[in-house]
């Protein structure tokens, strides 16, 4: 079986502290770097931008994983990519030509995911889910971390899964938002293949045995 990821989210890191954290999750388990954009239009909050991506990026030594909530994506592709993104990820309900999005992400040499909010429906990637390489399944409304997990999110994993499965896609499944010990062997068991955590991996007392423990847990 493929090897489940932990990507904790800098959303919930001390960003006064913003290298430590860094070396934090460096130094951890945890394979991935959750990098969370906002534009304060298609969520409402602004998070941060390329300055800071650019400051993550020269101490990062994983993979840098940029969720994109941001009106017009395709605007910032390039841009992204040279800032040292692995994985770009945009939203479904931010794209006009999906298909043409993907591609220039691909492009550009990164994975191309799609997020999803909790309203909008797995069934509308059935046509496109062969060009994604990870779906992004929102467990709580993009725009803040610290939120309460949406319990519908098991449900969709398991549809989406089985669409995956269905027409033999080597898509990935990743979960953000609202993650913890508590729902994370049941949302792998559903068929996510990357948990995201901000909060539960930052508030922590301490982060290393709490993403040692998280990473067990989802390949247990
Ligand atoms: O995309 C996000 C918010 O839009 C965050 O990545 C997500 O909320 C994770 O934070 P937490 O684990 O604290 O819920």
């Amino acid at each position: 079986m493929r090897e489940k990821i932990i990507a904790p989210s800098l959303l919930a890191a001390d960003f006064a502290n913003l290298q430590r954290d860094i070396e934090t999750v460096n130094n951890s388990e945890a394979q991935w770097f959750h990098i969370d954009i906002m534009d304060g239009v298609f969520v409402p909050n602004i998070s941060f931008g390329m300055p800071v991506v650019n400051a993550i990026n020269k101490h990062a030594k994983k993979t840098m994983d940029v969720h994109l909530m941001i009106v017009d994506p395709d605007r910032y592709i390039k841009e992204f990519a040279a800032l040292g993104a692995n994985n770009l990820t945009i939203h479904y309900e931010a794209c006009t030509h999906l298909h043409r999005t993907l591609q220039a992400i691909k492009a550009e040499g990164m994975k191309a995911g799609v997020a999803l909010n909790p309203h909008t429906n797995v069934d509308l990637l059935k046509d496109i889910i062969k060009d994604i390489d990870i779906v992004l399944i929102m467990s709580v409304n993009p725009g803040f971390g610290g939120q309460s997990f949406i319990e519908n999110t098991y449900t969709k994993v398991r549809r989406l899964k089985e669409m995956i499965l269905n027409q033999n896609a080597e898509t990935l499944i990743e979960i953000d938002g609202g993650v913890t010990n508590k729902n994370a062997e049941k949302l792998i068991k559903a068929g996510a293949d990357i948990l995201v955590a901000g909060s539960y991996v930052f508030k922590a007392e301490n982060q290393l045995e709490t993403i040692k423990d998280l990473k067990n847990l989802a390949n247990s």
